[in-house]
């Protein structure tokens, strides 16, 4: 499995260990995001996670920011990108589960890490349901409507 990750200065910290929890089981790392804690913006360390995910170059994203809101509104610009702001394990396992989300955004500054490394656990390794929610998933993209 290849996973790409992107953050902003408000995510370095939390990439690292999310990154080691990766290499430590085996997967493989894309880092697109800042390894300094000084100000950047984070379109900048998002949108090529989004693209290596698009391109099918990763399997699935990780972006962290501060609250993980900026981040996943740069990522779901993308047009093939579901990507789910997520600050509890459920809604880690529902996003995959009912909106196959590919991308998952990390808030931070609003969750502990212990968590967050719970969430990345939890994020690859439920798969999405399909069947009714396929559909659903479908008439998201606006060219559809
Ligand atoms: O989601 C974000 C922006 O919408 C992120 O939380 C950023 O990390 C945050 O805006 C950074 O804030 P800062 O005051 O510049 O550190």
């Amino acid at each position: 499995m290849n996973i790409a990750i992107g953050n902003d200065h408000a995510g370095t910290s939390y990439k690292f260990e999310i990154v080691k929890y990766l290499k430590d089981n085996g997967i493989e790392v894309m880092n697109f995001g800042t390894d300094k804690e000084e100000s950047m913006d984070y379109p900048d360390a998002i949108h090529p996670v989004a693209e290596a995910v698009e391109s099918g170059k990763a399997d699935l994203g990780i972006i962290i920011c501060g609250s993980g809101n900026g981040a996943a509104m740069t990522a779901n610009h993308h047009k093939k990108i579901r990507a789910a702001l997520c600050w509890n394990d459920e809604l880690v396992a529902l996003a995959r589960q009912h909106n196959d989300a590919n991308i998952l955004s990390i808030p931070a500054r609003f969750v502990s890490l212990e968590d967050s490394i719970q969430f990345v656990k939890t994020f690859l390794n439920t798969d999405f349901e399909g069947g009714r929610h396929q559909k659903r998933i479908d008439k998201i993209p606006t060219d559809n409507c």
